[in-house]
């Protein structure tokens, strides 16, 4: 199964490639022709081909594996599953993670593994392999910060489970038909706030729940933001817990404490600090003179954005609505998205987005987490994330968010493909800001002049290659 033009997995009725052949020993072996057989060739815009496979076989990548999917104990029709998305090797996290979580008895995991390097198959394969699908109960539940990620999460859950008869609900905001008293499917995937609301209604009952799966889990368990509700969810499910899944590319201190209650005994698999960033992205800054001079780069960039697809982040809605319509007026297709818009709009925001309908989105931290759009190569922080007065993410105190830079500079470089970041420094506390962010990371920040577009043309194409 390939990505559709809305950049989700969806079932097509007709399988885009032959099912996978079973041997004599009813082995799955991976496809070797079809759209999908081909997952080693990835191409960016810039016409430079990267090659999966060699990063695959580099142990110094996150990418690498010793093994294949089917040494991982996965399920005949899980691997079907993974062979038609055209995964043909695990990456270093599934590789290490998968065993641990199918083992028995089920045992809570902790992960962490660099943005993009393919978590959410880990995850999801654990919940489709822990549903029992000849009961008709809610059996796994998955949280995520934003519908933007649940709606993602849920499309990998139906591409990897094609080949079995699994049932998927959201608990997502406006989403469930009005008057549903009774949800029945395996697996629910949605955001806290509505997942409680649900299973406080009894719409959801959790009496058969196995595994309970949260992705971005600092940022869910984070006292300051959505770690109340995620802790209202856990204390709904049944006594006799169930197997809890903690995964993000991020577990700073203050919040790795609280995660290890959580999550009692866990299995862990943790990154060190000068881990944490992907190689492929190359990280630049722009000087500009001032705030309005950031806006006038940006729109100066705008050529460059629009070659792939870029993502703007700014720190607060109404400057991503300002940027965003000032553009429009001066002639340019943008969009912007942001937590304010209903559900509805922001569906056809991101969805239009992924079909690179827009090529140019203009937003806040609220899609800074886990949103894969293989397009996209480059991200602007037109603000810096700044932490909030009493040290959390998504405030305007004068110290960088370093979780949350991680994390949308991740939005680019997705699985072993190249990306670049650019920071938008207009003054001696920003500048200031992105020293510690670098200091922290231990990555080396490239300056680009703001005057001389040809020269950052080039460096743009040169670090996409
Ligand atoms: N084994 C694999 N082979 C080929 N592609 C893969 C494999 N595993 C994952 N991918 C692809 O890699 C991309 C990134 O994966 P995913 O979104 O799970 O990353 P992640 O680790 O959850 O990142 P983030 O921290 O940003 O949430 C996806 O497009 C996914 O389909």
């Amino acid at each position: 199964m390939e990505k559709d033009a809305d950049g989700f997995y969806t079932p097509k009725s007709e399988p885009s490639v032959p099912p996978p052949q079973l041997d004599d020993n009813d082995e799955i072996k991976p496809q070797q022709s079809g759209p999908s057989a081909d997952p080693e060739l990835i191409s960016s815009t810039f016409e430079v081909t990267v090659t999966l496979a060699d990063q695959q076989a580099d142990p110094n990548s996150p990418l690498f594996s010793a093994k294949t999917f089917e040494e991982l104990g996965l399920h005949q029709d899980l691997l079907k599953g993974l062979y038609d998305l055209g995964f043909s090797k695990p990456s270093k996290i599934q590789e290490r993670a998968l065993p641990l979580l199918l083992a028995n008895p089920p045992q809570n995991m902790i992960g962490q593994s660099q943005s993009g390097t393919g978590k959410t198959a880990a995850f999801v394969l654990s919940m489709l392999s822990r549903v029992d699908f000849t009961k008709n109960t809610t059996q796994a539940l998955c949280l995520a910060p934003s519908r933007e990620l649940a709606r993602q999460i849920m499309s990998v859950v139906v591409a990897m489970g094609k080949f079995t008869p699994v049932q998927t609900e959201y608990a997502i905001k406006d989403n469930l038909p009005k008057g549903t008293t009774r949800v029945t499917a395996h697996i629910v995937v949605g955001t806290p706030g509505t997942m409680t609301d649900l299973l406080r209604r009894k719409v959801i009952d959790p009496s058969d729940v196995k595994v309970f799966v949260l992705d971005e889990a600092d940022n869910m368990l984070d006292q300051d933001g959505l770690g109340d509700q995620t802790l209202r969810v856990k204390n709904l499910l049944p006594k006799t817990q169930p197997q809890i899944v903690l995964f993000s590319a991020t577990f700073p201190d203050n919040v790795r404490n609280f995660a290890a209650k959580f999550a009692p005994n866990a299995n862990k698999i943790e990154l060190q600090r000068e881990e944490l960033s992907v190689d492929g992205i190359r990280q630049f800054y722009m000087d500009c003179k001032n705030a309005e001079h950031k806006y006038d780069i940006l729109v100066s960039l705008y050529q460059l954005l629009t070659i792939g697809q870029s993502i703007i982040f700014c720190q607060h809605r109404h400057t991503a609505d300002r940027i965003s319509q000032r553009m429009t007026a001066e002639g340019h297709k943008v969009a912007s998205l942001h937590g304010a818009k209903d559900a509805t709009e922001r569906d056809a925001i991101i969805d239009n987005f992924r079909e690179g309908r827009e090529k140019v989105l203009i937003t806040t931290n609220v899609i800074a987490r886990g949103i894969d759009i293989l397009q996209v190569n480059m991200v602007v922080n037109y603000d810096l994330p700044l932490m909030n007065e009493r040290g959390n993410h998504g405030g305007n105190d004068s110290k960088p968010d370093v979780e949350t830079y991680i994390h949308r500079i991740g939005r680019t470089g997705r699985f072993g493909r190249k990306g670049i970041s650019i920071n938008f420094v207009h003054n001696k506390e920003t500048w200031k800001q992105m020293e510690e962010i670098e200091k922290i990371l231990g990555k080396h920040i490239i300056r680009i002049e703001t005057n001389d577009l040809d020269e950052m043309e080039e460096k743009m194409k040169k670090a996409l290659k």
